[in-house]
């Protein structure tokens, strides 16, 4: 059940307005990629890490590694212009593991026992995704702002990370979007065109993306909560 996980930190945060990328953003005075990177370092399972940044931002990552002691990082990469590119240029330094996680820097609240499911699940059936039924109902409108439907809910999960693959199939994938100039909003997107099944595992509504500021109230709501 070992495994290495990609983690995409090489974003702009250009929606959560920060004037920086989110990762560097405090949260109960550590920063947003520290609460990620310490639940693989802590997950006696996670034998590598794969950190995915910003060149220009590469001294600030690699003094948070070592401030905080997380030993666990095996490559610290540089990153694309698309979250995509910079999966990919994490997924080639990935040594030693049947399994591989890709999981958003920006994603620091996911759980160490719906890791070890998604794990378990990818190795049986190759490819694994966390993700929550939608609650809200959800139409579909035109750019003027006119209801064109109102979609079936049943059956529609948003999805989260990490996302699971037996390493084969995301490289295969990943080549496949390549060569082909397809751009996905994650990876199992690239995964199911090859094509090949993606499993669902319920997560967690806590397990939220920082995307927006409003975001940044529920993450310090979450951490007061897990605290008490
Ligand atoms: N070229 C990119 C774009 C995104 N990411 C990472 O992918 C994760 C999810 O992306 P998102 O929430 O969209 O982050 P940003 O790209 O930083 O945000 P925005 O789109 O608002 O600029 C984040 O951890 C982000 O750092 C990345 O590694 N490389
Ligand atoms: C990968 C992801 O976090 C799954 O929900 C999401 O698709 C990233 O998308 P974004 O466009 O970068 O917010």
């Amino acid at each position: 059940m070992n495994y290495q996980v990609v983690i995409p930190a090489a974003g702009q945060g250009k929606r959560m307005n920060a004037g920086k990328n989110k990762q560097f953003i405090k949260l109960q005075s550590k920063p947003v990629i520290v609460h990620t990177l310490k639940i693989f370092e802590e997950d006696p399972h996670c034998n590598g890490i794969i950190l995915v940044i910003n060149k220009d931002e590469q001294i600030e990552f690699e003094d948070l590694v070592k401030s905080y002691k997380i030993q666990k990082v095996i490559s610290i990469v540089q990153g694309g212009s698309e979250r995509q590119h910079s999966v990919y240029n994490g997924l080639k330094k990935v040594t030693d593991s049947e399994i591989v996680l890709v999981h958003d820097g920006a994603r620091p609240f996911v759980k160490t026992t719906l890791i070890h499911e998604l794990v378990q699940t990818a190795m049986e059936t190759g490819a694994a995704v966390l993700a929550v039924p939608v609650k809200d109902t959800i139409k579909r409108a035109s750019a003027n702002l006119i209801v064109n439907e109102t979609v079936e809910r049943s059956g529609l999960w948003a999805i989260q990370t990490p996302q699971a693959f037996h390493v084969s199939i995301l490289q295969h994938a990943h080549e496949l979007a390549l060569r082909d100039d397809y751009l996905g909003t994650d990876d199992a997107s690239l995964v199911e065109r090859i094509p090949k099944q993606v499993a669902i595992v319920e997560g967690e509504y806590t397990n939220i993306k920082l995307t927006t500021p409003d975001d940044l109230l529920f993450a310090e709501a979450i951490l007061q909560r897990w605290e008490n």
